[in-house]
């Protein structure tokens, strides 16, 4: 697998850039092979380099003179009328499975949707792969935090790995994710009573379910990020209590990252109300995680280094220590998992619940599995969890039919062949994970919800390719909260399908893309106790 990823970096020989024609045999061998991890490496390296075709030509809609290809998105262009969610699966409809966009004021990006292509972008990514970050939330950490500037949703190169390195060595670590399967399991029980309790006269959720959702998933995730339980599923929450704020400030925060990253807003060159929202609510994000990072670190500080060695350290707490007491460092891992743990996996849930709730056959075959794993009665721990294999491939599926990240970032840094093309380094290019995930001919039966696509048995329903479903990313990259997500989630489905039944009685809802995906009509789910 390393000869053959290494083969396939291509350094651009001197003085060319454009090749004298298209490999043919390379490129359409390169361009779908379906079932190998293994790379076009066969070819000599600057054979392929040398023949390949040059970024120029790689297909993709033409800029005009000045208007680039931002004219498209406006009444009369042709993507005027493709939603957000949709204009990758149409660009790579139109244009093939690597396609170039550029002239959009920002740098030319390259969507690819194959996947040697992305297999190829990952494993030449190299110890400290560059990924774009929320350009605002990066504006916001450099001009007014700089003591967080390493933070991992913005940093890049040598000062995003030291802190990366530090994160793994608590949050990556199972028997550190393995401590919190009862706090988690407290929250979700919490949860399931609060679902009970604000069912209407059908038994139905109120429409602002997914809101509910948000609450469990940050009641969970604070309660790593900050030590602490908040009280977020309360009734009547007080709106100046941290639980109040929070639930307001990551509102406030996603609309406004929303707004800033994705439209028109002149907020780079003049400060802008958007703009000054997310500041203010970054400004109290910041303040009120430094004030609760600073009671654990109190804490800490009444204890021997004996004490200290024979305690089981909360996430937290292992930062503090493993970081030399350094508050900034658990500030900025406390900020991380707020901000890229809770709609992530709130809405990652959202799915995941009306994709069971609506494939009844799919949720019996998961109590079946919970009726025989885990009784009524029997606490629930890593090992329960270990043994439900099951809803582990519902939730693998969920990811998959609707991952509420639709592609992973990276900038190229050196020069690659994808397909056939010269790729130069500093390319930003999108692995389009949503359009492989449909793609029938990766996928077989792809519109379809089938967890057993995942489970020994069922390989003629696997994805031709393992790069085609990579919902956490992939390399030194990936998900850090990746554990914690899946934790959430398993505990969640574990309780509420042992007790309950889910059903659906509408038209599906309708999906829509902010920063991440999700629904925009209501998630109007029946919930029944079970006989
Ligand atoms: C279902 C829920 C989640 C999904 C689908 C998800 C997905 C992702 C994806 C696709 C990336 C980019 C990976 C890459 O570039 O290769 C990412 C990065 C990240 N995620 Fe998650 N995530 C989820 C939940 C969480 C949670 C709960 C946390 C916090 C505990 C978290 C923390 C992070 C952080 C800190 C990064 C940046 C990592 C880095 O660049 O070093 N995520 N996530």
């Amino acid at each position: 697998m390393r000869s053959a990823a290494r083969l396939s970096v291509r350094v651009r020989p001197s003085g060319s850039g454009s090749g004298s024609g298209p490999p043919r045999g390379v490129h359409l061998q390169a361009a779908r092979c379906r079932s190998s991890l293994s790379l076009a490496g066969e070819v000599p390296e600057d054979a392929a380099a040398a023949q390949a075709r040059p970024f120029s030509e790689v297909p993709g809609p033409k800029p005009l003179p000045v208007l680039g290809n931002l004219w498209r998105f406006f009444p009369g262009g042709d993507l005027a009328n493709v939603p957000p969610y949709e204009v990758p699966d149409t660009l790579v409809r139109t244009y093939g499975p690597i396609v170039k966009l550029e002239g959009m004021m920002t740098a030319t990006k390259l969507f690819v949707a194959d996947p040697n292509a992305a297999q190829q972008i990952f494993r030449t990514e190299g110890q400290w792969p560059i990924r774009e970050g929320i350009s605002s939330i990066d504006y916001y950490y450099r001009n007014y935090r700089k003591n967080l500037e390493f933070s991992l949703g913005t940093a890049n190169g040598e000062l995003w790995q030291k802190f990366r390195s530090t994160v793994n060595q608590v949050a990556m670590q199972p028997r550190n994710v393995k401590v919190y399967v009862e706090p988690i399991n407290a929250v979700a029980v919490e949860f399931i009573q609060r679902m009970k309790s604000i069912r209407d006269a059908n038994q139905q959720m109120p429409d602002d379910f997914t809101n509910e959702i948000k609450k469990w998933a940050s009641e969970s995730i604070t309660y790593v990020a900050l030590d602490a339980r908040l009280g977020m599923l309360e009734n009547d929450i007080d709106p100046d209590s941290d639980a109040g704020r929070i639930v307001e400030l990551v509102k406030d925060v996603f609309d406004a990252m929303a707004e800033l990253e994705f439209g028109l807003s002149p907020w780079r060159y003049i400060s802008t109300p958007t703009w000054r929202k997310l500041k203010n609510a970054m400004d109290t994000f910041t303040e009120l995680a430094t004030r609760r990072v600073n009671e654990v670190v109190d804490r800490l500080a009444k204890l021997s280094e004996e004490e200290i060695a024979s305690r089981q350290l909360s996430v937290l707490e292992r930062l503090l220590v493993n970081s030399s007491h350094d508050p900034d460092k658990a500030v900025a891992f406390a900020l991380d998992m707020m901000l890229a743990g809770i709609d992530t996996t709130a809405n990652q849930t959202s799915s995941l619940l009306y994709f069971l709730a609506s494939n009844p056959d799919k949720q019996r075959a998961l109590q079946e599995e919970l009726d025989r794993e885990y009784q009524e009665g029997q606490p629930l721990t890593a090992p329960v969890l270990e043994r439900l294999k099951y809803l582990r491939a519902c939730i693998k599926e969920a990811m998959r039919l609707q991952a509420v990240v639709t592609g992973i970032l990276r900038t190229v840094n050196q020069d690659i062949v994808l397909n056939g093309y010269l790729i130069p380094k500093g390319t930003h290019t999108i692995v389009c994970t949503k359009v492989m995930c449909r793609d029938e001919s990766l996928v077989p039966r792809a519109s379809e919800y089938l967890p057993e696509r995942w489970l020994p048995g069922h390989e003629h329903l696997k994805p031709t390719h393992a790069f085609v479903n990579i919902p956490f990313g992939f390399g030194p990259r990936m998900c850090a909260g990746k554990r914690f997500a899946d934790l959430e989630m398993e505990v969640l489905c574990a309780n509420l399908f042992r007790s309950y039944n889910l059903e659906w009685h509408h038209p599906p809802p309708a999906v829509e893309q902010k920063l991440f995906v999700q629904y925009s009509t209501p998630l109007k789910i029946t919930m029944k106790e079970r006989q």
